[in-house]
């Protein structure tokens, strides 16, 4: 794995046990730009485990990462001594799993549990693919498409303070939690995408939405983690000139 980028990044030294004892045994392959390997990162510094990153080249993937994940080709892919572990979500479980006795990022009572996965799952099936339409479309589909989004969001909104009244799901405590990991890591980078685009992506009838956002924003660890926006910004007006 000579391509190996060095990429630091702990905000407190892991313990042996925790990164396993030896270098090079927590990789991630990624892309600088997708929201899937953000999450990764984020799991990764929270739970303070030292990792290597290698940043895989989506136009031209290498044998290597193939050969990590056969089934789908996509980034993240995850490799923990050797094994390899592919989808975001699962490997924010298995993190979670692995590194068991640092800080938690899903809840202990197993109902709240079942209700993070619960909405992080509708965040990947319904919001996700939402994004993807409004980006690869125009005029009245787009709008029509901002205007799907708005009320996915509002079945979101709702849900979120049914499911969590009087407490933020999105934090565990002060820390960010594995929800807050799995929106955050995509929605925080609307500014780009609005100004890629032209136009607002969250409606002003989904405030509650943009302050959960804008809250895990200021979050530091997340500032840090996100792939700056003026590179997102060139990289997304690129796209949209080449479609
Ligand atoms: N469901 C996957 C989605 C991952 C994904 O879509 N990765 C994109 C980059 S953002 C990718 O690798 N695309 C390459 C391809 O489709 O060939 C996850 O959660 O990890």
């Amino acid at each position: 794995m000579s391509s190996i980028i060095k990429a630091s990044r702990s905000n407190r030294k892991p313990t042996e046990r925790e990164n396993g004892g030896k270098k090079g045994e927590v990789v991630l392959f990624g892309t600088w730009a997708s929201t899937f390997c953000t999450r990764v990162e984020l799991a990764l510094k929270l739970k303070g485990i030292s990792y290597e990153y290698v940043e895989e080249d989506l136009t031209n993937k290498s044998e290597l990462f193939l050969s990590l994940n056969p089934v789908h080709k996509k980034v993240p892919v995850l490799v923990h001594i050797g094994k390899s572990i592919a989808e975001s979500l699962i490997i924010l479980e298995y993190i979670e799993e692995c590194w068991n006795t640092t800080l938690k990022l899903l809840p202990e009572d197993p109902y709240p549990r079942a209700k993070v996965r619960f909405w992080a799952n509708y965040y990947d099936q319904k919001i996700v693919p939402s994004f993807y339409i409004i980006f690869g479309s125009k005029d009245k589909e787009r709008e029509k498409a901002i205007e799907d989004l708005s009320q996915l969001l509002k079945v979101f909104e709702e849900g979120i303070e049914k499911d969590f009244p009087g407490q933020s799901p999105f934090f565990n405590g002060e820390i960010l939690g594995y929800l807050g990991i799995v929106i955050g890591s995509h929605a925080c980078n609307y500014q780009a995408v609005d100004e890629a685009i032209g136009v607002a992506l969250i409606s002003e009838k989904n405030q509650e939405f943009l302050s959960w956002v804008n809250a895990l924003k200021n979050c530091p660890l997340m500032g840090e983690t996100l792939p700056p926006h003026d590179k997102l910004l060139a990289r997304l007006s690129a796209r949209l000139k080449s479609t």
